[in-house]
């Protein structure tokens, strides 16, 4: 009787908090008089309805959150989404901004101590520090000799492809290449994923395995308990309810021995002491960073976010800027003619200097940053000071962001938003004003994409040598499967799926 009585308060109890909860988020919390639907101040339970049952739609409602009341929106009870093409740089700030990341949104990867995780700015600036001169441009320009050696073989295994006729899903050649890249420059050891099978078929584990675990993210993000309850779980039932898993295990425990060897070599002082370091982990064990930055744990989660930072986002915007090419051929024979002024026959690649002074790839390659809606996060930022917008002060403690594709889709600055049409960056160039600015694709702010001067390098040579080489033509593909249609941290289709099939028809002369 006693404990009946016990649970009957109990349960009246949480359920009073709950209302009580729900009426504080409506009427009295600081973000309480900030436009937006009630629903969406009121609990994040809202954000996990359409993103769990209705599967990756909540990018969707918010769309919508913004036609309906303007440019700033509260999205959850602690988040407002900004989406004003001017405002743009304040949200993420300058390199220096202090800005924190929200320990829920820093939750959603297994990888707790990487860079992206790391909710204190200062924090996160020890830590980015030492890894901003081998990802710089000047590093990536070394570099360039070994991604054209990939972007070769992709090539010799696209002629086989042609000679057999194979169909080929584009997204697991592209990610082939960059995973071969990322691995060789982060570890000093390529995946090889292009050079260890001759024949014409592209396999890519980790890529679908990155792709079977966004899935799980909103799980993650809204019940924190069932993720740490799914650690207890063994492995063979945690691979028979999410394919992903094993195989990302796998990448961790690769990961980890080669972080440990790291460890080990630098205590026995087998490390070179003068030059660049030549694997991120020797940039992650620099003298300048305390002790406690160089665990085993933290060397390894870095490692894992760089790999799966640098092998998905470009691939999927290679294969984003293909289908584009292949839709729209005029486009392509522009380019191609272009092409042709600095790549005579189709063999070796100019350096990306060279490639990145050609007006119309660069605008390709711009464009197809731009126009599909292929990254979905939010990237949220967490205010340490307010911040003044129009007639509101955004108060401390909030968190501010406006996804990727709600900036590259804002019809003042991109007219017709949709529409792929390269010609914008020249007309703009022409008429004086830099695009680039409004450019959301890497973020800004002390805390944008580390690799960007990689996937630049890797984007302009890869499009250039692809389509210098090739005629080819969608196969059963379109638009619809590039479109965001639910998001889990990527854009996926209807059917769980993203990508295109294609058919090389021509190597060129
Ligand atoms: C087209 C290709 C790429 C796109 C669109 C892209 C986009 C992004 C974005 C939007 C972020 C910001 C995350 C945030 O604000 O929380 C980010 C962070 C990051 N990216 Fe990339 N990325 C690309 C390629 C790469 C490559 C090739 C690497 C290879 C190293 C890389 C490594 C990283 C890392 C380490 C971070 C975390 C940075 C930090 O928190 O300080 N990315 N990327």
């Amino acid at each position: 009787m006693h404990s009946v009585t016990l649970a009957s308060v109990s349960l009246v109890a949480s359920l009073l908090y709950t209302v009580w909860r729900l009426v504080y988020n409506i009427y009295f919390h600081p973000l309480a008089k900030f436009p937006g639907p009630w629903w969406a101040g009121a609990t994040s339970y809202a954000e996990a309805y359409f993103d769990i049952i209705k599967g990756g739609r909540y990018f969707i409602e918010i769309e919508a959150m913004h036609a309906r009341y303007g440019p700033i929106v509260r999205v959850t009870p602690t988040e407002l989404s900004i989406r004003d093409a001017e405002f743009y740089e304040h949200i993420y700030g300058s390199m220096n901004a202090r800005r924190d990341v929200d320990e829920t949104f820093a939750r959603v990867t297994t990888a707790s101590t990487s860079l992206l995780c790391t909710v204190n700015h200062d924090h996160h600036r020890i830590r980015r520090g030492p890894l901003l001169g081998f990802f710089s441009k000047q590093a990536i320009t070394k570099l360039e000799p070994f991604i054209s050696s990939r972007v070769g073989l992709l090539v010799e295994k696209l002629k086989r492809a042609y000679e057999v006729g194979h169909v080929i899903e584009a997204n697991d050649a592209y990610s082939a290449l960059t995973t071969d890249i990322i691995s060789f420059y982060a570890y000093g050891k390529s995946f090889d994923y292009l050079g260890k099978d001759t024949d014409s078929t592209f396999r890519n584990d980790f890529l679908h395995a990155l792709s079977d675990m966004a899935f799980a993210q909103p799980i993650m993000q809204h019940f924190p308990f069932v993720a740490d309850c799914l650690r207890l779980l063994p492995e063979w039932l945690l691979t028979a309810l999410n394919p992903g898993i094993s195989c990302a295990n796998n990448l961790r425990i690769w990961c980890s021995t080669n972080a440990s060897k790291a460890l080990e070599a630098a205590k026995s002082n087998k490390r070179k002491h003068s030059g660049k370091p030549e694997t991120i982990f020797e940039a992650l064990l620099s003298d300048s960073l305390p002790p406690e930055e160089k665990t085993l744990q933290r060397l390894t989660d870095e490692g894992i976010v760089i790999l799966g930072a640098g092998l998905e986002t470009t691939a999927r915007y290679l294969t984003n800027v293909t289908t584009h090419l292949l839709l729209n051929p005029y486009c392509l024979a522009k380019l191609r003619a272009e092409l042709k002024t600095v790549m005579p026959t189709p063999g070796d690649c100019p350096p990306s200097i060279i490639l990145e002074n050609l007006p119309y790839l660069s605008a390709v390659v711009q464009e197809g940053l731009r126009c599909e809606r292929v990254l979905a996060s939010r990237f949220t930022r967490k205010l340490v000071e307010p911040l003044p917008y129009k007639d509101f002060l955004i108060p401390a403690g909030t968190n501010i962001g406006c996804a990727i594709y709600l900036q590259n889709h804002i019809a003042e600055v991109f007219p017709e938003p949709d529409k792929f049409r390269p010609e914008r960056w020249i007309e703009a160039r022409e008429r004086g004003e830099n695009l680039v600015k409004y450019l959301a694709t890497f973020v800004k702010g002390g805390r944008m994409c580390l690799g960007i001067n990689l996937a630049y390098t890797e984007l302009y040579m890869t499009v250039a040598t692809i389509f210098r080489n090739f005629e080819m033509e969608l196969v059963d593909s379109g638009l619809e499967d590039i479109a965001m249609a639910r998001a889990y941290q990527f854009s996926f289709t209807e059917d769980y799926r993203w990508g295109v099939k294609v058919r090389i028809t021509q190597v060129l002369k």
